[in-house]
């Protein structure tokens, strides 16, 4: 389980997490959504001892994060892919991430096993395309077979093959009991990955709900309903009181159950050719809930809500060498959360961070 409560970090003037406080359960995976710098990469951070909150805490199994002693045992990470040096084999990336965590070599051929990379394990991480890196960066975070997992977009720039397979992979891990911790900005792919969301804009919690009752409260549901026999059934569910559009050939009755548009229909004996729920998607949820949060907007095209998209100004754009762009000189920091290195900190501060 991963706890936050009332985290809140500032970079000078820019809250860019604002007294967030949500539960991360095991057992299923929670997308996690904001809009572009709504705060998702720093509050991950922050879970992950990356960062020092200015106020609140963040507990995984109850436990701050620099509390934990072998801390790939207990949470595995993906914040970026590119955190490994591209001379380095796969397979002694990981077994250092293993030693400095005191597990044994052999768990490293293991996790190769796991994600697919067993023939590829000693080849250079640098002629790895950005899926296999994801993957490695997977095998990573499973090394410790820890309970909490967090992933920072780990579907970004992956073919479709290369999500799908991401997608089954985190379903499992949840399967298996585990707590998944993912953000993403597909949408799509979150609606279909996720069981329950936490959504924040500007910081702050936006929504803490299953992912249906998000859509379903976000968006409108309606029944749409097709028939040679289109103006009667028009007038018959006029008739009985029912809310009737016209679209595209199409009848949309809105704000009737499904049983009532069909039994309707039947008493009048009129016959049907379709009758299908029409549900919203996340993509028209999240833009309804968090049109007013987002950082940079553009003007309102998708037509969605009526709220202007506002903006909060330059928050301090992200410091230019974050990610960093090649490969920081020595190894091993930066590297992974979760390695034991003899740097200060695992990343380096970023500019305008207070420590
Ligand atoms: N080191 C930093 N110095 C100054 N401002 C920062 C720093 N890191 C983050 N910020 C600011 O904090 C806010 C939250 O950023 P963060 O990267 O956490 O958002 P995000 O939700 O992960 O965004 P995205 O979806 O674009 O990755 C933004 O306004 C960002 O510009």
């Amino acid at each position: 389980m991963i706890e936050a409560v009332g985290l809140t970090k500032r970079y000078g003037s820019t809250v860019a997490v604002d007294d967030l406080s949500f539960t991360v359960q095991s057992g299923m995976v929670t997308g996690f959504l904001g809009p572009n710098g709504a705060g998702k990469s720093t509050t991950m951070r922050m879970i992950l001892g990356l960062d020092n909150p200015n106020g609140g805490r963040a507990l995984i199994d109850g436990q701050p994060y620099a509390a934990l002693t072998r801390p790939l045992t207990q949470v595995g990470a993906l914040l970026d892919a590119n955190w490994v040096h591209p001379n380095r084999s796969a397979r002694s990336h990981l077994r250092f991430m293993a030693a400095s965590n005191k597990i044994p070599a052999r768990r490293v051929d293991e996790v190769l096993e796991l994600v697919g990379l067993t023939s590829v394990g000693k080849k250079a991480v640098g002629k790895f395309s950005l899926g296999m890196k994801q993957r490695l960066g997977l095998a990573g975070a499973l090394l410790g077979d820890p309970k909490v997992l967090l992933f920072d977009e780990p579907v970004n720039g992956l073919d479709p093959e290369g999500i799908y397979w991401i997608r089954t992979f985190m379903k499992n891990l949840a399967a298996q009991g585990r707590t998944v911790f993912v953000s993403s900005h597909l949408l799509s792919e979150m609606a279909l990955t996720a069981d329950h969301l936490i959504v924040i804009g500007r910081g702050r919690l936006i929504a803490d709900a299953a992912t249906k009752d998000f859509i379903a409260q976000a968006t409108r549901s309606s029944i749409r309903v097709r028939s040679p026999q289109l103006a009667d059934l028009r007038a018959a569910l006029v008739t009985a009181n029912l809310t009737v559009n016209d679209v595209d050939g199409a009848l949309e009755v809105v704000g009737a159950p499904i049983e009532q548009v069909g039994d309707v229909a039947g008493a009048a004996g009129i016959t049907l050719h379709e009758l299908t729920p029409q549900v919203g998607s996340l993509e028209e949820a999240f833009i309804q809930l968090t049109g007013d949060a987002v950082e940079y907007g553009g003007s309102r095209a998708h037509g969605a809500g009526s709220a202007p998209i506002s903006t909060v100004g330059a928050a301090g754009a992200p410091p230019p060498g974050f990610p960093p762009p090649g490969v920081p000189a020595g190894y091993p920091p930066p590297g992974p959360p979760g390695f034991a290195a003899p740097a200060p900190s695992p990343v380096p501060p970023r500019e305008g961070e207070s420590r």
